[in-house]
């Protein structure tokens, strides 16, 4: 089994556990009733290079990385330092994340939140609008070609954006075909937890002009972000460096600043 894998079966353990506290139709009722979400591909599309910035307390690659007792403080340095989203990790088995931290930090700021989990059914799209998401991650390794489809139709549905995450031009063209128009190159390939930084740029070119291109994972200052940049990137989605940073108001305002320089090279949009 790979580390995905693996991942995928505690999720749908977890989940089967939430389904039986509240039912599915139940929970569609009272997502319907939460105030729209926020129109993601403008603000994305916003002049410069967005910093998408994450609340992460660990990984399976790297173990424990920060304790982050407030998240809801953490997000609101992130939206102090220019943000231009926040992605907030809800798995909890390898992740250390959880829907209440998600709650903590939608009730704390106001640009778009990402909901950062491994989505395999309905259930956690309409979740996600109930806790007030605004996107929802999609990784195409983790699912069929058919569930990629019916989920990002569901995501868009309830009027939210997809993040459709890749990591092969493979999944890049199923992304696509699936009708993605957000797409997350992440540097970290999910089965083997290797990093590799060149991906985006070897991937990215080949995506259509119009389709928001979002570089994730191994941002560690604004020359990673000026890289990416380069490579075509109107987005870069960075967790790691900045909950290690001391200053994370300061480590996201460094890279805004970075990504709206005249210097910077614009995304190809
Ligand atoms: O901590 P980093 O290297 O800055 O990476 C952030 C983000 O890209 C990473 O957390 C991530 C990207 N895709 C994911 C899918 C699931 C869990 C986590 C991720």
């Amino acid at each position: 089994m790979t580390v995905l894998e693996s991942i995928i079966e505690g999720v749908r353990e977890d989940l089967a556990a939430r389904e039986a506290e509240l039912p599915f139709d139940v929970l569609r009722e009272r997502a319907a009733k939460v105030p729209a979400p926020l129109d993601v591909m403008s603000i994305l599309r916003s002049p410069g290079v967005g910093v998408i910035a994450e609340v992460k307390r660990r990984s399976p690659s790297k173990g424990a990385l920060a304790e982050i007792p407030e998240p809801a403080e953490l997000a609101a340095q992130y939206e102090a330092g220019g943000a231009r989203a926040i992605s907030v990790l809800t798995e909890g088995r390898r992740f250390g994340g959880s829907l209440a931290d998600f709650d903590a930090v939608r009730a704390a700021v106001n640009v778009p939140l990402l909901r950062k989990d491994f989505i395999v059914s309905p259930y956690q799209v309409h979740e996600a609008r109930l806790h007030g998401a605004d996107l929802v991650l999609l990784i195409v390794a983790a699912l069929e070609q058919n569930a990629l489809v019916s989920l990002l139709d569901r995501v868009e549905s309830l009027g939210m954006t997809a993040l459709v995450e890749v990591h092969t031009a493979e999944e890049a063209d199923r992304a696509l075909e699936a009708g993605a128009s957000v797409i997350g190159v992440n540097a970290r390939n999910l089965h083997t937890l290797e990093v590799d930084k060149d991906v985006f740029g070897r991937i990215a070119p080949g995506l259509p002009f119009e389709t928001i291109k979002i570089a994730e994972s191994g941002v560690t200052g604004p020359g990673d972000l000026m890289a990416y940049a380069g490579a075509g990137a109107d987005a870069v989605l960075v967790g790691e460096s900045l909950v290690t940073s001391g200053d994370p108001k300061v480590a996201v305002n460094k890279l805004v600043t970075a990504g709206s320089h005249p210097a910077c090279p614009r995304p190809s949009r």
